[in-house]
């Protein structure tokens, strides 16, 4: 028995979708008679969803829900992988992660974009939890080495000090122990309003 959501069971399903149509279309094969299925599917769904920015994370313009509604580790969220971050008595965070299809940029490894959104998640649960959260003003990237696809890596995210309302953390994504990313970022507390 499983207590996971039925929100939650189909946003995996999506996931796994998104994987095998991409994985299919790669062999050509995507069978029509199931597209249209899919797309039947979508419609029902489509015709269901609520026209709000705020229909998966509770009040608009609010922190609240911020990791189950997150595009790296909300489970509600098809888009995500998604990450399971664990923090520290520090407070640091940590997820081992593997990388389906769908994040790809050079051939069998990870968009560098993606590496950089993974990051700023990392980092952003890191410093809410030094009960620091704040939003993104600046992130320095450096990529040391590709991260391949289909492999567990580990992603890290550690808040390194604060001054008033400006904070600051590093992410790193690690392959076989050795850093492949890092991040830099600036982050900035805020009340959020829309
Ligand atoms: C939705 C937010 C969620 C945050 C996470 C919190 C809790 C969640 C819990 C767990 C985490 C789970 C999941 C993670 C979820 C989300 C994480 C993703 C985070 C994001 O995805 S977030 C979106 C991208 N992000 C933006 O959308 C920011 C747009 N932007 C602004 O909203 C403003 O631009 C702001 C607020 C940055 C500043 O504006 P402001 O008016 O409040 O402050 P002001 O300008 O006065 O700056 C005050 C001092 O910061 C310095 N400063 C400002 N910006 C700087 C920069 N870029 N470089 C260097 N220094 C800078 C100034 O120079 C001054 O410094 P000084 O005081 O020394 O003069």
């Amino acid at each position: 028995m499983t207590d996971e959501k039925p929100a939650d069971v189909a946003a995996r399903a999506v996931r796994r979708l998104t994987s095998a149509i991409l994985s299919a279309r790669a062999h050509g094969a995507v069978d029509p008679d199931l597209a249209a299925e899919i797309s039947e599917l979508a419609d029902l769904l489509d015709a269901e969803a609520v026209d709000a920015v705020d229909c998966i994370s509770g009040k608009v313009g609010t922190h609240d829900g911020a990791l189950e509604r997150s595009p790296v580790s909300g489970p509600k969220n098809p888009v995500a992988i998604p990450l399971r971050f664990e923090l520290d008595d520090d407070g640091n965070a940590s997820a081992p992660a593997e990388f389906p299809a769908q994040y790809q940029g050079p051939a069998g490894f990870v968009h560098g974009g993606v590496s950089g959104l993974i990051l700023d998640v990392a980092m952003a649960v890191a410093n809410s939890g030094s009960n620091r959260p704040g939003m993104t003003a600046e992130m320095t990237l450096r990529y040391l080495r590709p991260v391949p696809l289909h492999r567990e890596v580990t992603v890290r995210g550690r808040h390194l000090r604060a001054d008033g309302r400006k904070m600051w953390a590093r992410g790193t994504i690690e392959v076989d122990g050795e850093e492949a990313v890092v991040c830099d970022g600036l982050f900035i507390s805020k009340e959020l309003s829309l």
